[in-house]
């Protein structure tokens, strides 16, 4: 028997993402998202509004190690907005482990899990409470905001994945955009800028 052996533990999470047990969090900053959007104009406009340390999304985490098999448990809150008519939303990535699958459950808000694959496919799941989403591995993903409130998901995967975010910014973006349908809801639509994946992953 390893004498290291990770400890059971009881996590409290709650509806509003906050999670006791966490051994982590950072925080992502409006300012932090430059490039992640199409309007370069709208997002200039929406940081000088609203300033460069805005909060975009926080996130709390609890990993024990990253042994093959160890899982990170954590929460993730985004706050709604939009910049020009794309909703807020997070960088997104690959796992750097491609194959690496990952779980979301919506525990409040209204959002979309937007997801690519880098041969072409591509899929936008609605999130509502009580919605989980299996991100199966070689998936690239983001979630996006496309409420009033904030968007709270409780996510699982691998602790050895790893990101790669280069992906979606050599690629100039995802191929779809999640937009306002001009009422109270959204739609996609493809990204102008996207070049295709290339040959990774
Ligand atoms: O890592 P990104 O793409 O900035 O998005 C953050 C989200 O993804 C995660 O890294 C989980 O994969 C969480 O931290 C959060 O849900």
């Amino acid at each position: 028997m390893t004498t290291d052996l990770a400890w059971p533990i009881a996590l409290t999470i709650g509806v509003d993402g906050v999670m006791s047990g966490a051994t982590g969090a950072y925080d992502k900053l409006l300012g932090d998202l430059d490039g992640v959007y199409l309007n370069d104009g709208a997002f200039a406009e929406a940081v000088a509004a609203q300033g460069h340390d805005r909060l975009a999304y926080h996130v709390d985490e609890h990993r024990y190690g990253s042994d093959p098999g160890a899982l990170i448990v954590g929460t993730s809150t985004l706050l709604p907005g939009r910049v020009g008519d794309e909703f807020a939303m997070t960088r997104g990535h690959l796992h750097a482990r491609a194959d690496r699958a990952e779980l979301y459950h919506c525990l409040s808000g209204r959002g979309v899990m937007l997801m690519d694959t880098v041969d072409g496919r591509s899929q936008a799941v609605p999130m509502t409470p009580g919605v989980a989403v299996h991100v199966p591995g070689h998936w690239v993903h983001r979630t996006v905001n496309v409420g009033d409130e904030p968007f709270v998901t409780l996510f699982c995967y691998a602790a050895d994945a790893g990101q790669d975010y280069d992906l979606i910014s050599d690629a100039g973006g995802m191929s779809q955009l999640v937009v306002t349908d001009g009422a109270d809801g959204w739609i996609t639509r493809p990204n102008p800028r996207h070049t295709g994946y290339g040959s990774a992953a």
